[in-house]
């Protein structure tokens, strides 16, 4: 195959004149040509060339230089007719991983070399991933299509997967960030078969999975998984029955609070708060809360007074004799995308400022401030709907200039909770319980009267969120 540029003068000669005789027999149009140049992983290894007289399989760059380094891949450059059908591979470069200056200085010889023979290079394409090695971080190129992706030394090396730095038994990091100097760089790195390889100047190796990084550089600051939002009419057309999209129905054998409580424990765990465990809602004001009453309630998410509102609500209706009681739900993300795309002064307001709610019962007060609508902090997609016009404290967490326009905001958005597109009314029966996203669907009911026995209970967002993560399933 071709030439090291420069230092094989023999070999120089000799391709040149090759490449002068095929260039002399082409037409204009057949010079037309792209200079293709591709990275290939070598065996580690040297041998004397006599051909040559050097030792070959060490870093050698041409007019770049020659090391002592062991060489690990072959740079390879080609020329390719765009009109006609030709290949000529046209000459090779010792490597061990080269830096963009470096390949941008041997591309740009390479190519002057080239048209000086008279060839008509029209472009230039790089067929492999290649590796580029910057002062404190190192880029791969087309990790994820078109984009490349770049990596800290520091990063690298923090991130050691091996058995010294991390534990595997317990997936805790062994290694102490504080000991790693900011100017690593490593001694050696490589690209071999979707391994990136490196070895630190004190000989310690790191290994990473190439995909590995092409998903954690796509999960950066990206939105994940973002939810459908559904209205009426949407739900229906619904076809993922994730309790993320769409309220969520499993059977019970029988309506009983046991039975519910199976339902529940099947998959996750119950939460226990002032409420107890498992609860039973019915007319009794055993709990002080107008929900044990027969009054109607708005759409409202509950536990505003926690700081961790409850993730999932638990319904199972085991008792329905009754005028009434029917069950409201309200997907709270498309209320919210709603009241986003008119009026985005009061989606701010709603957004940025918090505001104190409250449980107050005997020997009881619950209070906690966050905002009505709270963001994902990296990818600032809607996070959590926090509304409940009953269980509002004294609103005294609003600058005195900001106050009507924060209860404007707060209308609007009750307003649009309260669309009757938006509201979707159902009967609940007996055995079939029901699974709701508190941090995103509002539940409301309808006011009854007879007997109605509402069971159910909590489950906290981290355990159900710790189900889905074992599980695989996507979060939002
Ligand atoms: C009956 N159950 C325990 C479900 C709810 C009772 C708490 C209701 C409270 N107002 C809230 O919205 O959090
Ligand atoms: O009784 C119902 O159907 C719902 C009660 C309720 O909204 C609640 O407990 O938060």
């Amino acid at each position: 195959m071709g030439k090291r540029i420069s230092f094989a003068s023999r070999i120089f000669q000799k391709v040149e004149s090759i490449l002068k005789c095929r260039a002399k027999a082409m037409s204009q149009k057949e010079k037309q040509c792209a200079l293709l140049f591709d990275e290939m992983s070598l065996k580690k290894g040297v041998e004397y060339s006599e051909k040559l007289d050097l030792v070959e399989g060490v870093k050698d760059l041409g007019f770049l230089g020659r090391s002592n380094i062991f060489g690990t891949h072959a740079l390879v450059f080609m020329l390719r007719g765009i009109f006609c059908k030709w290949n000529i591979p046209v000459c090779y470069f010792i490597s061990s991983g080269v830096t963009g200056t470096e390949m941008k200085d041997m591309l740009v010889e390479c190519i002057k070399w080239l048209q000086a023979i008279g060839f008509d290079i029209r472009t230039t394409v790089c067929d492999q991933r290649c590796l580029s090695l910057y002062e404190n971080y190192l880029e791969l190129d087309r990790v994820e299509g078109d984009t490349s992706a770049k990596f800290h030394y520091f990063w690298l090396r923090d991130h050691c997967r091996c058995p010294k730095c991390y534990n595997h038994v317990t997936n805790q990091i062994n290694n102490d960030v504080k000991t790693i100097p900011f100017n690593i760089r490593p001694k050696f790195c490589e690209e071999v078969e979707g391994k990136l390889n490196i070895t630190w100047p004190d000989e310690h190796k790191t290994e990473y999975d190439i995909n590995l990084l092409k998903k954690l550089i796509s999960t950066r600051a990206k939105p994940q998984n973002v939810p459908v939002h559904w209205d009426v009419e949407t739900l229906k057309s619904i076809t993922d029955n994730s309790i993320t999209s769409k309220e969520y129905f499993e059977n019970s054998d029988e309506p009983t609070l046991e039975a519910t409580e199976k339902v529940v424990r099947h998959t996750t765990r119950v939460s226990k708060t002032i409420f107890g465990e498992m609860w039973e809602v019915n007319n009794n004001l055993e709990v002080q809360d107008t929900a044990y009453t027969t009054v109607g309630l708005d759409a409202h998410t509950d536990n505003t007074y926690f700081s961790e509102a409850s993730g999932l609500m638990v319904f199972h209706l085991i008792e329905r004799n009754c005028k009434g009681g029917k069950t409201l739900l309200v997907d709270g993300f498309n209320a919210i995308s709603n009241l986003k795309r008119v009026d985005r002064d009061a989606f701010n307001l709603l957004t940025t400022n918090p505001i104190e709610s409250q449980y107050i019962a005997t020997d009881t007060h619950f209070t906690s401030v966050e905002p009505v609508i709270k963001l994902h902090p990296v990818t600032k997609q809607l996070l959590q709907i926090r509304y409940n016009h009953y269980d509002r404290a004294y609103l005294n967490t609003i600058p005195f200039d900001s106050i009507m326009d924060y209860y404007k905001a707060y209308i609007k958005l009750g307003e649009e909770i309260k669309k009757p597109s938006n509201e979707y009314w159902l009967q609940l029966e007996p055995g079939t319980v029901l699974f709701l996203d508190n941090w995103r669907i509002l539940h409301g009911r309808g006011e009854y009267s007879g007997n109605r026995m509402l069971t159910g209970c909590y489950v906290t967002r981290r355990d159900w969120t710790c189900a889905a993560n074992r599980e695989g399933l996507p979060l939002y």
